[in-house]
């Protein structure tokens, strides 16, 4: 079973140390979640997860696997996943047209003899976007395009998947379907790390979570202790406490 280990990762711009020796542990079969106020370190821990950027101190393990130092490439074919902050999809292509790229590329790197076009449709049943399979990405609402990035990460059948906000953008009824899907997913054996805006999503799918706050790991637990730690509740004060709490 999957686990990654973050350990102790600093990364620096300039004079901002945008992580200072942050740790996040995400195992399979359950999804973990990374919250925080704005400017936390978030991405940037999505970042040097992926290799996106590379961190000043510490290390990257998928299992026992270092990663710390390899290409964005490697990291992909050890297993690992994201979705974007900002939808980064192919503008030209249908839904399933998004999903079977990335099964298709995974296809020529793979020892795993899937066909990528099965693979896709049952990925188009699995988020729920067979009824627009056909249509072209840039005709959906926000909350479906999320899905999309979400069936072509899944495309790349991985065992740690990495979602940056993937509820913003979806309405109340789409967010519990996602929910849903998440639970299933780490179910299934995959190892989810949630950013997230949305506590109630965090709180319910969650088992454990992780409160960065400039850059440092101030609270690791279940949602309802993380919810309730004084050190949370003052690192939200700054922003808006009602995000954490309400
Ligand atoms: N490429 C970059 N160059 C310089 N500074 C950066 C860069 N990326 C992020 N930062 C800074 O690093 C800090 C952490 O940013 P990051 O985007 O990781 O936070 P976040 O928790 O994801 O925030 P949000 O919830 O608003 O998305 C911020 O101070 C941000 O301005």
């Amino acid at each position: 079973m999957a686990a990654l280990h973050v350990q102790e990762v600093s990364v620096r711009f300039g004079g901002n140390l945008a992580l200072d020796h942050a740790s996040v542990t995400a195992e399979a079969g359950r999804v973990t979640g990374l919250i925080g106020p704005n400017g936390a370190g978030k991405t940037t821990m999505f970042n040097a997860i992926t290799g996106l950027v590379t961190p000043t101190a510490g290390r990257i393990l998928l299992d026992d696997r270092d990663l710390t130092r390899t290409s964005l490439h490697r990291r992909a074919r050890a297993g690992l996943a994201r979705t974007f902050q900002q939808l980064e999809l192919f503008t030209m292509l249908s839904v399933r047209d998004n999903i079977r790229v990335a099964a298709d590329i995974r296809r020529r790197w793979s020892r795993d003899r899937t066909d990528p076009a099965a693979l896709t449709e049952e990925i188009l049943d699995r988020v729920g976007l067979r009824a627009v399979a056909d249509e072209r990405v840039t005709g959906l609402p926000t909350g479906q395009g999320r899905l999309v990035e979400l069936g072509r990460a899944l495309a790349c059948r991985p065992r740690v998947l990495l979602l940056d906000e993937p509820a913003s953008g979806q309405d109340e009824t789409e967010t519990a379907r996602f929910g849903a899907l998440l639970t299933e997913l780490a179910t299934d054996g995959t190892a989810v790390l949630l950013v997230e805006h949305d506590m109630s999503l965090v709180m319910d799918v969650c088992e454990v979570v992780h409160v960065l706050d400039l850059g440092r790991i101030i609270a690791v637990g279940a949602p309802a202790a993380v919810q309730s730690d004084p050190a949370v509740l003052e690192a939200y004060l700054g922003t808006s406490a009602t995000e954490v709490v309400g």
